[in-house]
């Protein structure tokens, strides 16, 4: 982030502040069930407020999609690699797994998918950050974990990746992938200077699938993936709500042009209500299941 802004603007300064968030810390729940939309993006939006930092770098997954005044989301970069990504010692891949083979994973999204997929797989929850969530593979406690792509690759850590889940076998979240740039709704400044860092068409793309989660009132805590792809001006976008266990899950699929992203967005999800969808997140409220 800092080379792409001093590329843009060789006289500017740049300081990294870097902070650790709730997110991160927590370590021994899983995301599902400390709920809170916004532990990965508090303390950058008080260092916001503080004036501590003029803008926060976040993985677009993360920001909320009711991010409200003061704060305003105000770049989406380009995105990297959406896919989720299997990790398994001596890259063993998906299909390679044997039944009863243990997976960790913290969310509920991937959960879904690998048990409607591959019954025979064991998933147990995962936290932690990066570090520790390898760390608990290599210590034998998992037989592979599954990891957004882009994080690890952002990390140094894209040699660890042992295969990339197609979106047929993991439709990624809303915004996986992406970095969105939050600033003060006020900093009219900071919002023109930023925007030609912005990428138009990742742009479109995350404004139809985040219109997915905010129309079911979603975060990345509920089993929800939205995944849109550009071409040409027209996006194709794919969305599904699922049970934790895999047993129920509902597809949307829908295209239209860049222009409609959102209204591309909220007719996926009124597809997947009328398939029941509300139905089945509400399900999720009550205590779920001692591994879900
Ligand atoms: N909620 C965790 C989270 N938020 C963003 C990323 C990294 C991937 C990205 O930038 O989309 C991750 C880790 C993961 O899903 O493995």
């Amino acid at each position: 982030m800092r080379d792409r802004l001093l590329k843009l603007y060789p006289n500017c300064e740049v300081e990294l502040l870097k902070l650790t968030t709730r997110g991160d810390q927590i370590l021994d729940r899983t995301l599902s069930k400390v709920g809170g939309k916004g532990l990965f993006i508090k303390e950058l939006e008080t260092a916001l407020l503080d004036g501590r930092a003029d803008l926060a770098v976040h993985s677009l997954k993360d920001v909320p999609v009711d991010l409200h005044s003061p704060f305003s989301l105000t770049a989406v970069l380009q995105r990297a690699d959406p896919r989720d990504a299997l990790v398994s010692p001596r890259h063993v891949s998906l299909a390679e797994l044997h039944d009863g083979a243990v997976v960790g994973t913290s969310s509920l999204r991937r959960e879904a998918q690998l048990r409607a997929r591959h019954p025979g797989l064991v998933v147990r929850p995962l936290r932690g950050n990066l570090d520790t969530r390898l760390g608990k593979l290599d210590a034998g406690e998992y037989d592979a974990i599954v990891l957004a792509a882009a994080g690890l690759e952002r990390l140094g850590l894209g040699h660890r990746i042992a295969g990339r889940l197609s979106p047929e076998d993991s439709l990624p979240a809303a915004g996986q992938g992406a970095l969105g740039i939050e600033v003060l709704e006020t900093r009219d400044d900071l919002r023109a200077w930023l925007a030609p860092l912005a990428c138009a068409e990742t742009t479109a793309c995350a404004l139809a699938e985040r219109a997915v989660s905010r129309a079911l009132g979603g975060s990345c805590q509920v089993p929800l993936a939205a995944y849109a792809e550009c071409e040409a001006g027209q996006l194709h976008l794919r969305a599904l709500v699922a049970s934790p266990d895999g047993r129920a899950i509902l597809r949307a699929e829908g295209n239209g042009p860049v222009a409609q992203a959102q209204a591309l967005g909220e007719a996926a999800a009124r597809t997947l209500v009328e398939q029941g969808a509300d139905r089945l997140l509400a399900g999720l409220i009550e205590p779920s299941s001692p591994d879900a």
